[in-house]
């Protein structure tokens, strides 16, 4: 018996988390037994270069020496307290430095919560109800944002999940990424009544689509002129497009920010903050509850501290961009090589792959390429020892652990992959 098989016994569909099925591409998943800088091994003992990083924690690598270390030792100390510890501090102080639009933040277990936590602050500030997210984003899995979402609920055809009471669905105001124009029509017409709206600053739960030039300045003066509170939901983005995330590469600053990913440094790990008035807002200060028996573990906090203070080094990022932009690069030139239509998108560590001859700007334009042609190329790719994610609509991941070998035994492997294609 499989390991799947055995998983599906007990296990809803053989998975703790939708993405990690292959449903969308078929076949059965890898199972994965040990993983070391770019390489995940799965239990038959086959290796993999690895461009999902766990869907963005690892942008060290996996099993960063450093990492383990700070979190074996931290271990030692004992798990967790529930009570505070001076790590939760050295780790807020930090994210602080790092992003100056965040005054206080509260820490949290996954991105879902940081999410679910700065709506209901941003209902709760403003005493409105009604809601702005964009479809094809992304933003964990709590009711208000579970419509129209991307990500599994895209890959999987229920962007809208059953279980969310209609009458909630309905405070949430769904529009277009991209489209600044139908923002501000919203905003004129119901501004309001709007108390925040989230953004993916660049989506990666649509694949990987960056903000349109002034979409996001939009989205910063319609707030503003309308009370409404923007919240930049970075659990994607935050440390990866730029040490400061992406309010620092595009120079826009929210009024609240969600993190997740990379904050943990591959421990479940979230958080939320920004303005001080805002998040004053929140309990024990303001009436506002949210709380958490494993909120700010300390062994948790170690792992997110060590990751942050080591991407910090100099020229990381910029490093991380250039191997990004080799690998899609060296794609992009297989592909034309093969004659196949494809193109790609990048901000620093992150990406995005596409069977269509231009990138795609919009959610449309990426519902647009051929699923088809990703899935038969995924396998392809797979047998040649890539692991890309399992899903045409979801972003890829460079870590500085990606050497220049590892992209060109990638491109390699995608000529391959793309001649196999082409004559199948
Ligand atoms: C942009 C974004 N927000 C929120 C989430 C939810 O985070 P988590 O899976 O940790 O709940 C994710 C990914 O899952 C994400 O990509
Ligand atoms: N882009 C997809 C995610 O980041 C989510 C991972 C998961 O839900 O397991």
């Amino acid at each position: 018996m499989s390991s799947f098989t055995d998983a599906a016994r007990h296990i809803p569909g053989g998975v703790n988390s939708p993405v990690r099925a292959f449903r969308a591409v078929g076949g059965e998943p890898i199972f994965i037994e040990r993983a070391g800088g770019a390489l995940i091994h799965d239990e038959h003992g086959r290796s993999y270069i690895d461009y999902v990083g766990s869907w963005g924690p690892m942008i060290l690598g996996h099993a960063h020496p450093e990492v383990i270390r700070t979190v074996q030792e931290r271990a030692a100390l004992g798990l967790s307290f529930g009570a505070p510890t001076r790590i939760e501090t050295q780790l807020a102080r930090k994210i602080g430095e790092l992003m100056p639009s965040i005054e206080l933040v509260r820490m949290v277990s996954s991105g879902t919560e940081a999410t679910m936590s700065a709506i209901r602050l941003a209902r709760g500030y403003t005493g409105r109800d009604k809601i702005v997210k964009f479809a094809g984003c992304y933003h964990g899995h709590s009711d208000s944002l579970l419509v129209k979402a991307g990500s599994g609920a895209l890959t999987f055809g229920v962007p809208t999940s059953p279980g969310v009471p209609k009458e909630l669905a309905a405070q949430t105001l769904t529009l277009a990424y991209n489209d600044a124009a139908e923002v501000k029509q919203v905003f004129d017409a119901v501004g309001g009544q709007i108390a925040c709206i989230i953004v993916e600053p660049v989506a990666g739960n649509m694949n990987c689509v960056p903000p349109a030039p002034g979409f996001l300045e939009t989205l910063r003066s319609v707030c503003d002129q309308h009370g409404s509170v923007l919240i930049f939901d970075e659990v994607m983005t935050g440390f990866r497009v730029a040490l400061g995330g992406a309010q620092a590469l595009y120079g826009i600053k929210p009024d609240l920010t969600t993190l997740g990913k990379i904050v943990g440094g591959g421990m479940p790990v979230g958080a939320f903050g920004g303005r001080r008035d805002i998040m004053e807002q929140i309990a024990p200060l303001g009436p506002v509850y949210q709380a958490g028996t494993l909120s700010g573990n300390p062994v948790a906090m170690a792992a997110g501290l060590k990751t942050l203070e080591l991407i910090g080094e100099p020229d990381f990022h910029t490093r991380l961009a250039q191997t990004t932009t080799q690998l899609v690069e060296g794609l992009a030139e297989a592909a034309r090589d093969a004659g196949v239509a494809f193109s790609t998108n990048h901000v620093c560590g992150m990406f995005g792959l596409f069977f269509t001859e231009r990138a795609p700007r919009s959610f449309t334009e990426v519902m647009a390429s051929d699923a088809d042609r990703f899935r038969r190329f995924f396998h392809a790719m797979l047998r040649e020892g890539v692991y890309l994610a399992p899903s045409a609509f979801e972003a890829g991941f460079v870590s500085i652990a990606h050497t220049q070998e590892h992209i060109a035994e990638t491109v390699r492997a995608a000529q391959a992959a793309l001649q196999c294609m082409n004559t199948a």
